[in-house]
């Protein structure tokens, strides 16, 4: 399977602060990753490094082949990059359904995209809100309305950061569920979460972050061999 998303020896900061130090992760094709770390050790700074929101002070961010460091955010989604950002950030005056049909797109040139009607199938609870506004929304209904969005552009990979931050259990459950369901159907996900347990179950491929660089890449069964780097670079 040829890399979909690689990042590699990437250094970025905010300002004189360095916070990437020659960080390298890859992604294929229908694959599922994590990045795990613990706070603070730049999992959001790779994201908005990637996104073309912090620029790059050297190393290389690949897209489907292309260089994306260096260009324009908007550019990056169009190629089919959809980012569920911690905080959601969904529009609080629009509708669910609104929220939904202002992103539609197939980015990806998907044979079967995404409608409205597949992501309420997918997420019950957003047809039972579908006229509801953003901000009625409790925020496990806006992060499932932040997903929902986010396919609605058909994208080729799908990062979440913190997927399920502040979110009750029953709707974490729910996010888990869909998250495994949207893997088996061959969609490739980048997710950054603190529940082990979850992404090893969802996941095929974990990159652990630790100040700025990757010390450690491997599948499920190389972490689940090695819990003592649970501890390492979790602290769990
Ligand atoms: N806008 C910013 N300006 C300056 N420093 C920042 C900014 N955002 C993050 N940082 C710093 O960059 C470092 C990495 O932060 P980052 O948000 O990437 O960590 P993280 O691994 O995503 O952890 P968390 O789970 O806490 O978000 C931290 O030391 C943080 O204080």
């Amino acid at each position: 399977m040829s890399a979909l998303l690689s990042i590699e020896n990437l250094e970025t900061g905010y300002g004189p602060s360095q916070v990437l130090f020659g960080m390298n992760m890859e992604i294929r094709e229908g694959e599922a990753a994590t990045l795990l770390g613990r706070n603070g050790m730049g999992k959001t700074t790779t994201l908005r490094a990637v996104f073309g929101q912090l620029p790059a002070w050297s190393g290389e961010i690949r897209f489907l082949g292309e260089r994306i460091d260096g260009r324009p955010t908007e550019q990056i989604a169009q190629m089919g990059l959809a980012l569920v950002p911690e905080g959601r950030q969904i529009f609080p005056n629009l509708s669910v359904k609104e929220n939904l049909l202002a992103f539609a797109a197939n980015r990806s040139g998907n044979r079967d995209p995404w409608t409205l009607d597949k992501i309420y199938h997918l997420f019950p609870r957003l047809e039972e809100r579908a006229q509801n506004m953003g901000n009625q929304l409790s925020g496990g209904e806006q992060q499932m309305l932040a997903i929902g969005r986010a396919l609605m552009t058909n994208p080729h990979l799908l990062i979440l950061d913190e997927a399920t931050e502040g979110i009750s259990p029953l709707i974490r459950k729910e996010i888990w569920r869909v998250l495994g369901q949207l893997k088996q159907a061959g969609q490739a996900i980048l997710v950054i979460d603190k529940y082990l347990a979850e992404l090893m179950r969802v996941a095929d491929r974990h990159a652990f972050i630790e100040k700025g660089r990757s010390p450690w890449s491997g599948d499920n069964a190389a972490l689940a061999a090695e819990p003592e780097l649970w501890e390492r670079y979790l602290g769990v």
